[in-house]
């Protein structure tokens, strides 16, 4: 296994600087989540760990050397893509061992590392069956198998659970974080679900038009992002408007104390579930109008009106409230965030 660095890597195609000048470190064994919106260069990224695709700029290491002229088949970084990739025309043991026999490892030593993996990815039994006659996640289970099964430096994955229907996206999400963590091996996850990146990694690397905007565990980006670009892709976010006086971000639902100044031109991000809703009769906050609900099983998502402004919030399903219900509101201001407003 290895350590990862990405120093100072830049990409152009057709004249578009797609990557800009992109650094991180993936620890020995550890899992990072490259997140960001369609388009914003994340694959290429993956491939240019791999040494599919060579960068204008920068360098790659594996454990502090230099990779970026070693070639793909020899740097040790094996990518898994969303769509498996599996030869349709191998049955599983012949997928899984086919990296083995082009590396010329013995047939008993290949015959016991397929069993081994079998045993690892739970498709004991299915050695002679053709990908045809797998489900969907079975077909991912024997793609990570065969990446595994070249002992890569480092795992790469693109999109894995993207055409896996959801209830088999969460099953294969544990699955593959359960083998991850068993196995340590260092693994960067390519994805544009939040959630997977929250729920898998052990750091991510939020990236938006070709550059990292926060490199940070996952409860760091999610309860302090870097900044207001990346609090906006990151999730659903209130923006409270106030005036400073005092040392204090002033508001109609409370004050934030504000310790380092920037700019006079701010307003307050908080999170929909740091917004709190009581019935009218409590009395102890601003008074809105429930105008839209949304019943997502565990949790329901409700839109305030409050005067002229929106503010949404989710609860837990056991608070139910009706629309058109009058409620009254308490922002817990701690959580508030503040940042410089930009143009919209
Ligand atoms: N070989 C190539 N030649 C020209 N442009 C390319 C090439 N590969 C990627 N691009 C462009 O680079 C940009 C980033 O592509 P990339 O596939 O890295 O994005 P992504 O973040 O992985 O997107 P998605 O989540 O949709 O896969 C896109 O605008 C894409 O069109």
């Amino acid at each position: 296994m290895s350590k990862i660095d990405l120093v100072n890597i830049s990409k152009t195609f057709d004249n578009k600087k797609i990557l800009d000048n992109i650094n991180f470190t993936v620890k020995e064994g550890e899992l990072v989540s490259l997140l960001g919106p369609s388009g914003c260069g994340k694959s290429t990224t993956l491939k240019i760990i791999a040494g599919i695709i060579k960068p204008e700029d920068g360098d790659i290491l594996f454990n502090d050397k230099s990779v970026i002229n070693i070639p793909v088949e020899k740097r040790g970084a094996i990518i898994v893509f969303q769509d498996y990739l599996l030869f349709p025309h191998m049955t599983v043991e012949e997928n899984i061992s086919f990296g083995l026999k082009m590396a010329k490892v013995k047939k008993e030593k290949r015959i016991e590392k397929v069993k081994e993996l079998l045993e690892l990815v739970h498709l004991n039994g299915y050695e002679k069956k053709y990908p045809s006659e797998l489900s969907g996640g079975q077909k991912q289970r024997v793609a990570i198998a065969r990446a595994l099964a070249v002992d890569p430096k480092v795992l790469l994955l693109d999109e894995p659970f993207s055409n896996l229907d959801i209830n088999l996206r969460d099953t294969m999400r544990e699955f593959v974080s359960n083998i991850q963590r068993k196995l340590k091996i260092t693994t960067i996850l390519v994805t544009h679900d939040k959630e997977e990146a929250l729920m898998m990694s052990d750091k991510i690397a939020v990236m938006l038009n070709g550059k990292i905007k926060q490199f940070a565990t996952p409860y760091e980006v999610y309860t302090n992002p870097a900044s207001k670009e990346v609090a906006d892709f990151f999730g659903e976010k209130n923006y409270i408007d106030g005036k400073i006086n005092n040392s204090h971000f002033v508001t109609e639902f409370g004050n934030i104390p504000i310790y380092s100044r920037t700019s006079s031109n701010l307003h307050a991000m908080i999170r929909p579930e740091d917004v709190k809703i009581f019935p009218r009769e409590y009395n102890n906050g601003p008074v809105g109008k429930i105008i839209k609900k949304k019943f997502a099983g565990e949790k329901i998502y409700y839109d305030i009106k409050i005067k002229d402004k929106v503010i949404k919030c989710s609860t837990d399903s056991i608070n139910k409230f009706d629309i058109d219900s009058q409620v009254c509101i308490c922002v817990d201001l701690e959580k508030a965030i503040l940042y410089e407003k930009t143009e919209e």
